[in-house]
């Protein structure tokens, strides 16, 4: 790893400061890059809420969150000092465009104390509602300036609807630079998903098989086991699709399918994505039910303890109709992957955690081998682990020992864990990026605005009626949850796959 100690002092300002991201995500790894010296020399952070705190209350709270969440588990007293003694409490209302001043107080304060202008990073940790209201309040009471060195950084979901997220880009850029705004997809921040380039473009065994003359099918799945963790109330606007599929699934899709950028360099990678978002099939509306299946968690059990449907968790209406799994399959038309399925699922409360992309290569049963393929006999498929394991297997068939021609399955693994000592958190990654003005994993508006469009026919559908919502049981493994009855091959484990939901 390399360290670099930033000489530019920075003012960081959570809005929702508070909340679960920020307990969960943001300050261990704010924390995480102070003990790796990636942090500037001089900075300040400056969480936002409304709860009633004060500074001592607030550094005692993110002590015990970091102790809970931390990759570096708990902080030691003198590390947690060093830290803590940046950390500060503001509360007000982001609504009130009154507490800007006390907020350009604070951060003034600081740059008195850094003896200069800090770079200034407002960091929008809030529900999307409140996005537009904030930097607004932040452009007119002149937090930040035009220049690069001041900048927002947006969670998902960006916008709800493609037309949404349209405007939202538009009133950003109406008050920010694209280059001052960071739209954050946490996925584009994990190392697993950052070697899917690597793998394809850096080796020469892959690339010129990677077309439909060679790949029968890709598989995408992100399965969870938590449910919505008292995110009931978010998760009832949001629902899988929007939540996982319109952002998450869709990148890694571009990584695995994208052209090769000429460069690895930010604004080339992105332009092969928005190429790739473009040449994904719109499913007509009227066919949504033939490509798309959505489910929601009933009560089940995970990891031996009894756990609610989603109806009954906290802040989910009782009349619900929010999918918590989603399944589609895509088609993309271009030269490459003409006629290639393409399977992306994820869901919540599922038997484990599990993330990985399995690239399906064609049969070999018309080949040499032909009359003794078959059997135990598999074609090649490449499984790319993403979390929680981190590995690549390639499977292939090798001959059976002994004095036969007969063939096996073998596979090539390699460990993308075992020699990589230094593996920071994905919000680590693109926290650092952005103190550094790289916006390489950061979302360009017309990514955003891609990705929307490839789902609102879903949406629309969806729109008309829920007679095609299915309950399964909490706990269920992703093979059994029933899938778009057009994604069919011969493959393997997806022949087993069976309708589980009732
Ligand atoms: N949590 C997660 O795992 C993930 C979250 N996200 C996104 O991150 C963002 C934040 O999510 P999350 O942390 O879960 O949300 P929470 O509901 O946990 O937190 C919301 C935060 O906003 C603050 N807030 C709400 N209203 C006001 C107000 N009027 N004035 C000032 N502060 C206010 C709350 O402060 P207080 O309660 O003190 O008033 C709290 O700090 C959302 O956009 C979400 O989609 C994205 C990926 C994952
Ligand atoms: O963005 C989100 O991601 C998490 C899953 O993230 P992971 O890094 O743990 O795979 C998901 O639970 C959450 O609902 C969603 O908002």
């Amino acid at each position: 790893m390399e360290k670099r100690k930033r000489t530019v002092p920075a003012v960081i300002v959570i809005f929702g400061g508070t909340g679960d991201l920020a307990k969960r995500k943001l300050i261990p790894a704010l924390y995480n890059l102070y003990l790796d010296g990636r942090m500037p020399q001089n900075f300040q952070i400056i969480g936002l809420g409304r709860t009633d705190l004060e500074n001592s209350a607030y550094r005692e709270k993110l002590f015990n969150d970091l102790s809970v969440f931390s990759r570096s588990g708990v902080p030691s007293l003198e590390e947690w000092e060093g830290f803590a003694c940046r950390l500060y409490y503001f509360r007000s209302s982001i609504e009130s465009f009154d507490s800007y001043s006390g907020l350009e107080e604070k951060i003034e304060a600081a740059e008195i104390g850094f003896g200069e202008r800090s770079d200034r990073i407002f960091y929008l940790s809030v529900a999307p509602r409140f996005i537009a209201k904030v930097t607004e309040n932040i452009k007119l009471a002149g937090l930040a300036d035009g220049l690069d060195h001041d900048r927002i950084i947006i969670e998902k979901p960006f916008g709800h609807t493609k037309t949404s997220a349209v405007e939202l880009n538009e009133l950003l850029t109406s008050s920010f630079s694209e280059k001052q705004i960071y739209r954050i997809d946490h996925y584009l921040g994990k190392e697993t998903v950052q070697n899917i380039l690597s793998l394809r473009f850096a080796n020469a065994l892959f690339e010129p098989l990677w077309n439909a003359e060679y790949i029968e099918s890709v598989d995408i799945t992100v399965a969870e086991k938590i449910g919505v963790e008292g995110r009931g109330s978010y998760f009832e606007a949001a629902g899988a699709l929007k939540d996982m599929i319109q952002n998450h699934l869709l990148q890694i899709l571009s990584m695995v399918a994208m052209e090769s950028p000429d460069i690895i360099e930010a604004e080339h990678i992105r332009d092969r994505k928005v190429e790739l978002l473009k040449a994904i099939r719109r499913i007509p509306v009227e066919e949504v039910r033939e490509f798309v299946v959505r489910g929601r968690y009933g009560s089940g059990t995970i990891d031996g303890k009894d756990v609610v449907g989603y109806l009954e968790e906290d802040g989910v209406h009782q009349d619900s109709i929010t999918e918590t799994y989603v399944a589609l399959n895509f088609f993309i038309d271009n030269p490459r992957w003409a006629g290639v399925p393409f399977f992306l699922r994820t869901g919540k409360r599922l038997l484990e955690k599990s993330s990985s992309v399995k690239v399906n290569f064609r049969n070999q049963a018309e080949g040499p081998f032909r009359d003794i393929y078959g059997g135990d006999q598999l074609p090649n498929r490449l499984l790319i682990n993403l979390q929680p394991g981190t590995d690549i297997r390639l499977r292939l068939n090798a001959k059976k020992p002994g004095v036969n021609t007969g063939l096996r399955t073998a596979e090539m693994i390699f460990d993308f864990g075992a020699d990589n000592q230094y593996s920071p958190e994905a919000y680590e990654t693109l926290i650092s990026d952005m103190l550094a003005g790289d916006p390489s994993l950061f979302m360009r508006a017309d990514q955003v605005n891609e990705a929307w469009d490839v789902i609102m026919p879903v949406l629309d559908a969806w729109s008309q009626g829920s007679d095609d919502l299915l309950v399964y049981t909490a706990g269920i493994a992703p093979e059994e949850l029933i899938i778009p009855h057009t994604y069919r091959t011969d493959i393997d484990e997806l022949t087993s796959r069976c309708l589980q939901i009732t």
